[in-house]
């Protein structure tokens, strides 16, 4: 689904900070992508959102070559990898619902083909009562959850969540961690970084380790 060969990374004139990446992300597969600060986990997601190119080697995703897709086809291919960033980013002038319906109505859709869509899914992440109220209000595992479900109203072939746990207390974090494996379950390929070791010591998944520059995997 997402192929990684022999990929690089450097910022600028700066060193590699990712160096010779080969894996895959199968499809439905449930992955945690770990390592100390700084080891490049956040450069990686956004490799695979193709929000930044590699500077060298191949990443190809869902059969297409990254570096000959065009600016134009970028939306409809980012459709299928849902992410949710550390810091959220949502819009605080727009409701919780109005932000989780938002990559729909950006997509051309009419309200009403997806009104109950994203009702149903907010009330899946336990926002069923927030939904009409601005982001400024909503508490911070609120706010990730709103994220959560803003990555998800796509229908993401692969989520891709940077720290999700990040911000919420250990109840929560198992309570998201329940709402990841269920995804999974579905048939999402789920991409979770983190360096909650307790998160990690709940699920046997494969784990994605980079340091130096490097990535090991076990499987
Ligand atoms: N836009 C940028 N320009 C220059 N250097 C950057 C940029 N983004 C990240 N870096 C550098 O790349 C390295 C990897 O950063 P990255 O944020 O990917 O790591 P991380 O593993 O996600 O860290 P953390 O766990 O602390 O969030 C760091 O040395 C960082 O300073």
């Amino acid at each position: 689904m997402i192929r990684f060969e022999n990929v690089g990374l450097r910022y600028g004139m700066g060193p590699e900070i990712l160096q010779d990446l080969t894996f895959h992300i199968e499809p439905q597969s449930f992955q945690f992508l770990t390592g100390p600060s700084g080891a490049g986990k956040t450069s990686l997601i956004r490799l695979l959102f193709m929000s930044l190119r590699p500077t060298r080697g191949l990443i190809n995703v869902f059969g297409r070559d990254m570096s000959v897709i065009s600016k134009q086809e970028l939306p409809a291919l980012r459709r299928k990898v849902g992410v949710v960033f550390q810091d959220f980013r949502l819009l605080d002038h727009l409701t919780t619902y109005e932000n989780v319906a938002l990559p729909l109505r950006v997509a051309g859709k009419d309200e009403a083909e997806y009104r109950s869509d994203v009702i149903d899914l907010l009330k899946w992440v336990g926002l069923g009562d927030r939904m009409h109220v601005l982001p400024p209000v909503l508490s911070g595992g609120e706010k990730q959850r709103a994220a959560i479900a803003r990555a998800l109203i796509t229908r993401p072939e692969v989520l891709l969540a940077d720290e999700p746990t990040g911000n919420v207390d250990p109840p929560l974090a198992r309570r998201l961690l329940r709402l990841f494996i269920e995804l999974n379950k579905l048939g999402t390929s789920v991409v979770i970084a983190t360096h909650d070791i307790a998160l990690l010591e709940q699920v046997d998944a494969r784990r994605m380790v980079l340091a130096e520059g490097r990535l090991t995997i076990f499987d």
